[in-house]
């Protein structure tokens, strides 16, 4: 396990849109959160990845308490999350888009911008040779240089990826990552998903994609009403009766 959450909760005035949720992300899995509309789902990413701060409750990374951390620290520790592909800046290339990430990882500041010192020259380099290279990883080499508005929607996607991966993090957190695309491009995502696990990276994801999702998790966490109804591998999840009554609608993972 790489991180946990111990009963953790999130009030939005008198809301209770988490409540009381242990969860546990293994390492080097597929990792994922479904649940009806509504149930609490982004709301759980956001207070892990740091956006929001929790009611009460842990989240520990690595055994290190790090509930109370804001989203920059948590970013350098090591945890990447995509956004919706409207936080790409749509007017400037896919490359340049992805050089932004890695920026997290250097340390040169207004001084050295200034004077364009040796550090910012090499760290400027590095980034570039970072984006080459996840552009590589997420197959984007050969629209590197187009503007990020003439590309597709499954583009955008892989860019977001790819602009995570360049943060060089332990866990991706991907919010619905294949929202919008074709059955095609879906399952083509999702083997750059699988390409991320076995390159090390832990995947933690919110889906509702259910077909997707039984073929991709390794383990599965159902959140209901901010509660977490169930947890398990597709194969426990898709037999639950109690996730079957209230989200599956007894029709199974057909969706
Ligand atoms: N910033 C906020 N302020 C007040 N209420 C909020 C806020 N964010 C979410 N909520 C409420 O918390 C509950 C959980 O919302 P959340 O977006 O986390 O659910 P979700 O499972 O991600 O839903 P969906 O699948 O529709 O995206 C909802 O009732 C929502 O209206």
């Amino acid at each position: 396990m790489i991180l946990q959450t111990k009963q953790l909760t999130k009030q939005f005035g008198g809301l209770v849109a988490v409540k009381n949720v242990d969860f546990n992300i293994e390492k080097r899995k597929v990792n994922a959160i479904i649940g009806p509309n509504g149930a609490g789902k982004s709301t759980f990413f956001n207070l892990i990845s740091g956006v929001h701060r929790p009611s009460s409750g842990q989240i520990l990374y690595k055994g290190e308490d790090i509930t109370h951390l804001p989203a920059n620290k948590v970013a350098e520790l090591g945890l990447a999350r995509t956004f919706q592909t409207t936080n790409l800046f749509e007017m400037a290339t896919v490359f340049d888009n992805v050089v932004v990430g890695h920026r997290l990882r250097t340390r040169s500041n207004f001084f050295d911008a200034i004077f364009r010192t040796k550090r910012l020259k090499e760290e400027e380099e590095r980034c570039k040779q970072k984006a080459l290279e996840v552009l590589k990883f997420t197959e984007l080499s050969h629209i590197g240089h187009q503007l990020v508005a003439n590309i597709s929607q499954e583009e955008k996607k892989r860019v977001a990826f790819a602009l995570a991966l360049a943060t060089e993090p332990e866990i991706v957190f991907l919010d619905e990552p294949t929202a919008g695309v074709n059955p095609d491009e879906t399952e083509s995502l999702a083997y750059l998903i699988k390409k991320m696990v076995n390159q090390g990276i832990t995947v933690c994801l919110i889906e509702h994609k259910m077909r997707m999702i039984m073929d991709l998790a390794d383990r599965i966490m159902v959140l209901n009403y901010g509660e977490k109804l169930a947890e398990g591998t597709p194969s426990e999840i898709n037999k639950n009766e109690e996730v079957i009554r209230a989200y599956l609608g007894g029709s199974g993972a057909s969706a």
